[in-house]
C-alpha cells in the first residue's frame, strides 16, 4: 500500500500494527521498529528514528490510531477526549513541520463530526492520510518532471536533505520528482549534521539505480561554477508561507543564493500538507534547534575539542524571491511578472 520499492518503505501500516524503518541505524542496518502508541510515535520523531515533514504527520496519526485500535470497545465522549488530548500531546514532538498541525487539525475535525464509533472515525481517517500521501507525491513528481523538462533536456539537478520515500508515505516529494524525472545525473549534499543526504538519498539513488553524485554542503557553489549542465537545485520544504516564503532543511537557504547567482532555477516541491496558508510570511516560522551534540559529535565519540560550543537550527527559511517554482500535487506555480512574491491562496486551487 506504501511504496513501489519494499526497500523504501519508511512507514508500514497494517491495522492495527505500525512499524517504521529506524532512520537513525541507515544505511548500515534496515531494522523496523514497532510504534505501539502515541508515546512511542511521539519518540520516534523527537529522536529522528522518523523524519520528513509528511512522514512525521503520518506516523503521529498512525501511532494514536494503532493505540486506539487496541483499546476496545469504549464510550465516544471518552474516546473523542483521549484522542484529542493525545493529538495535543503529538503537536509538540517537532515545531517546524506544518503537515504535523495540518494533520492534527484535520483528525480532532473528524473525532468532532463522527456520526458512528469516534475511534473507527478516527482510525479511517489516519489511513487515508498514508494512501493521499502517495497519491499527491506522484503527482508532484508529474509536474515538477515537466517543469525541469520545460528548462532543457537532459539536464542535471542538484538535491539537499532526503525527501524521497523515507520522508513521506512513498515515492516522494523533491526526489519524488527526481524519480520521475529519472535525469541523467543527480548531485546530492551531504546536508550536515543529521546527513540526510549522504545516508538515505544516497540509499535511495543507489536502490532506485540513478546515477548519482554526493558532494559537501560547501562544495554547491564550486560544482554550480564548474558544471552548467546542472539546471535546477530540487528542494522540499517543511512549511511554506503564503507568500512563497519556504522554512526547509538547514542550508536550503544558501543553495537558493547560488542558485541566483549561477542563474539556475531553484525549485520547492511541497504538497499543500507543507502548505501553511495561515502564515503570511516565513518570520512567523518556528525553526527548531537541536542539540549541540549532533554536530560536536559523530560515530559514538566527540570530533571537536572539550569546550566546543554548536548553533544547531534544524531549518531555515528561504525568501519567496530566491524561489523559481512551487511544485504541488495540484500543478506548477511561479511568481506573477514583476512580483517578488508568490499568493498562494489565489493562486493555488483550492480542494472543493
Ligand atoms: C518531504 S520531507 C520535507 C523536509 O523534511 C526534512 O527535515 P527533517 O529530515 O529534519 O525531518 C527536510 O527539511 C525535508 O526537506
Amino acid at each position: 500500500m506504501n511504496n513501489t520499492n519494499s526497500k523504501l518503505q519508511a512507514i508500514r501500516w497494517s491495522r492495527p500494527k505500525l512499524t517504521i524503518l529506524n532512520q537513525l541505524e541507515l544505511p548500515h542496518k534496515t531494522e523496523y521498529i514497532e510504534i505501539a502508541d502515541s508515546t512511542a510515535g511521539h519518540y520516534a520523531i523527537t529522536t529522528m528514528q522518523t523524519r520528513g515533514a509528511p512522514a512525521i504527520a503520518i506516523v503521529a496519526a498512525l501511532s494514536l490510531a494503532a493505540e486506539v485500535s487496541m483499546m476496545g470497545p469504549s464510550d465516544n465522549g471518552e474516546m473523542a477526549m483521549h484522542i484529542n488530548t493525545r493529538l495535543d500531546y503529538l503537536k509538540t514532538s517537532r515545531p517546524t513541520a506544518v503537515n504535523l498541525f495540518d494533520a492534527i487539525a484535520k483528525l480532532k475535525r473528524v473525532v468532532r463530526e463522527a456520526q458512528g464509533s469516534v475511534a473507527e472515525a478516527y482510525v479511517c481517517a489516519a489511513e487515508q492520510m498514508l494512501e493521499a500521501d502517495i497519491r499527491d507525491n506522484k503527482m508532484i513528481g508529474e509536474h515538477g518532471a515537466r517543469f525541469i523538462q520545460s528548462l532543457g533536456t537532459g539536464k542535471k539537478v542538484l538535491t539537499h536533505c532526503n525527501t524521497g520515500a523515507l520522508a513521506t508515505a512513498g515515492h516522494g516529494t523533491a526526489l519524488g520528482i527526481v524519480r520521475t524525472l529519472k535525469p541523467p545525473h543527480v548531485f546530492y549534499t551531504e546536508t550536515r549534521p543529521y546527513n540526510q543526504g549522504a545516508r538515505l538519498t544516497g540509499y535511495e539513488l543507489l536502490v532506485e539505480q540513478i546515477p548519482a553524485t554526493l558532494v559537501c554542503d560547501s562544495a554547491v557553489s564550486a560544482l554550480l561554477q564548474r558544471d552548467p549542465t546542472i539546471v535546477a537545485i530540487v528542494v522540499g520544504a517543511d512549511r511554506v508561507a503564503r507568500n512563497g516564503d519556504t522554512a526547509n532543511k538547514i542550508g536550503t537557504y544558501q543553495l537558493a543564493i547560488t542558485a541566483k547567482y549561477h542563474n539556475r532555477a531553484f525549485v520547492v516541491a511541497a504538497p499543500m500538507t507543507s502548505i501553511d496558508l495561515e502564515l503570511s510570511e516565513g518570520k512567523g516560522v518556528v525553526v527548531e534547534e537541536r542539540s549541540e551534540e549532533e554536530i560536536t559529535w559523530a560515530g559514538g565519540r566527540r570530533v571537536v575539542p572539550e569546550g566546543t560550543r554548536a548553533w544547531n537550527p534544524s531549518f531555515d527559511v528561504t525568501p519567496a524571491c530566491l524561489i523559481s517554482a512551487i511544485v504541488t500535487e495540484r500543478g506548477v506555480f511561479t511568481k506573477n511578472e514583476g512580483e517578488d512574491v508568490y499568493d498562494l491562496a489565489t493562486q493555488v486551487p483550492q480542494e472543493n
